[in-house]
């Protein structure tokens, strides 16, 4: 059976053909990862990406996709066309999409269904602002993006949920322990009758994820791994966090 726990890397708008060199160092360092490993690139990358990757065991995804299987959308990408690249995976609804392209909860479910159907896993992100967090509504937030990103469909086989806190990313701040462990525990309380197997849905941590503290982070119940921004584009960050979540077994 496949590992469970999964680091995964969302290299955002970042990297070129010369950075796929970083996949051939992190194949080095972990031959044989004892976690699943997946990085998502700009999607130009993925092809590139999963051919540098070769046998091994790392796995490649999208960062968006559209709803719509093909069609009249200029400039966008269906879930079938990153599978056909090479895709497993696809992050949909972070919070960058969120805000840069107006995503709601009900656009994130329909593109989680088209991924789903392309076969890919749908990695969905939810969390709050500070602003959210200080007026003391982060539960009812991820609640109600939770109700409205999964779509019908939805097992741990094909969906993976991240909790990203938008005022954690790229920001070297994290919340607390017991903070993280309250969200993924009532994150895993509300998937239950909704989503298939959801004892077994991968529920990711995601903000400020660094070498420095992922073994801490890692060892917070309901943490199934990390969905990492900046430390994942070089190997050699990666890395550590990748052994960190290895360690915690
Ligand atoms: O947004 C993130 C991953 O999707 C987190 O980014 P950082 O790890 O750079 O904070």
């Amino acid at each position: 059976m496949a590992p469970r726990k999964l680091a995964a890397g969302n290299w955002k708008m970042n990297g070129d053909l010369a950075a796929l060199a970083e996949i051939d160092a992190l194949a080095e360092a972990h031959p044989e990862p004892g976690c699943e490993v997946l990085i998502c690139p700009p999607a130009l990358l993925v092809h590139p990406m999963k051919g540098r990757v070769g046998a091994h065991a790392i796995a490649v995804g999208g960062q968006d996709c559209h709803a719509r299987a093909s069609g009249a959308h200029t400039g966008d990408i269906s879930a079938a066309q990153l599978k056909d690249a090479g895709a497993d995976y696809v992050i949909l609804g972070h919070s960058e999409r969120r805000a840069d392209h107006g995503e709601t909860d009900a656009m994130v479910a329909a593109k989680a269904a088209a991924a789903h159907a392309a076969g890919l896993v749908a990695v969905i992100c939810v969390g709050e602002t500070e602003a959210q967090r200080d007026a003391g509504e982060t539960l009812a937030v991820i609640g109600a993006q939770l109700a409205g990103s999964i779509p019908a469909g939805a097992t741990a086989a094909n969906t993976v949920i991240a909790y990203e806190p938008v005022w954690a990313i790229g920001t070297g701040r994290t919340p607390t322990n017991d903070q993280i462990a309250e969200v993924h525990g009532f994150m895993r309380d509300q998937l239950g009758g909704r989503v298939g197997d959801s004892g077994n849905v991968r529920l990711l941590y995601g903000g400020s994820v660094k070498p420095g503290n992922a073994a801490e982070i890692f060892a917070i119940g309901d943490v199934d791994g990390a969905l990492v921004g900046g430390a994942s584009l070089k190997a050699a960050d990666f890395s550590g966090i990748i052994a960190a979540l290895e360690a915690a077994g």
